[in-house]
């Protein structure tokens, strides 16, 4: 996952007092095609649901697809002064990409040699379904954070204030402290559970929490920095809902 930072003040292009997207920064060609291929997998994978027999990984697909166009769209929609070909968020670092790649090849290898671990009894049933759930919960969580935090949203943690950066205490906001992460959290997790995956999901855990348990700490640094008293009031009073981080 990315936890790169950003000093640098990225300037929106102003347009009748509203913030565009920058063209050079989104090339057409580029966000249709990574939207093309996004909306076709979802697609193979979609239509795919009736004939393959472990249905789990068809849905993961579906959930990582649509995860990685709503990135795209929600910024667009919501924060159109910050879009850019990389809100796609498909660059999240090598450990995310490694972490998704491992977690196909456990799934592949457990149906081929471990087919007991995919069959659907009731209790692969039950955990499936949570899954599922995880995974629909943490995606409207993050989708709903992006939409409401919009300009004060960015995918690069800010480390110097910028002029439209207001703090976000509305919405998901008033119950959860960082609730994309804790959408994120728990979607990763989910997709996990949905999968049947026994060693990804341990592995997630781990990797997960030591991620946001470092990203929130050093986030919040620069929040109390930028909105002092206020963030440090509003932090005492809202969880994040993302165990063992206070
Ligand atoms: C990837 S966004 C994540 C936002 C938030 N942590 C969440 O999970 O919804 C990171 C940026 O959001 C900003 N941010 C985090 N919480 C905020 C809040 N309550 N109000 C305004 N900006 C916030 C940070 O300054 C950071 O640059």
């Amino acid at each position: 996952m990315s936890d790169s930072v950003n000093s640098v003040n990225e300037l929106p292009i102003i347009i009748d007092g509203k913030p565009y997207p920058d063209i050079t920064k989104n090339p057409p060609q580029e966000i249709a095609t990574t939207a093309f291929t996004l909306g076709i997998l979802l697609g193979v994978f979609l239509g795919l649901l009736p004939v393959l027999h472990f249905k789990s990984f068809n849905l993961y697909i579906i959930a990582l697809s649509l995860f990685h166009f709503l990135e795209y769209y929600i910024t667009a929609k919501y924060n159109p002064g910050k879009v850019h070909n990389e809100s796609f968020l498909l660059n999240n670092g090598v450990g995310y990409l490694a972490a998704h790649l491992a977690a196909t090849i456990e799934c592949f290898l457990e149906c081929l040699f471990f087919p007991h671990l995919k069959s659907y009894t009731p209790l692969h049933k039950a955990l499936a379904v949570v899954g599922g759930i995880l995974v629909l919960i943490g995606q409207v969580a993050r989708t709903l954070a992006m939409s409401t935090a919009a300009q004060s949203f960015s995918h690069v943690l800010k480390t110097k204030k910028e002029k439209d950066h207001v703090l976000v205490k509305s919405g998901l906001y008033k119950y959860l402290r960082h609730p994309s992460y804790f959408g994120f959290f728990w979607w990763a997790l989910g997709t996990q559970l949905l999968l049947l995956n026994p060693i990804s999901f341990v592995v997630f855990v781990g990797v997960l929490w030591r991620f946001f348990s470092k990203r929130i700490a050093v986030e919040e640094k620069y929040l109390i920095n930028f909105f002092g008293k206020e963030y440090i009031v509003y932090k005492d009073s809202v969880s994040t809902w993302i165990p063992f981080i206070n």
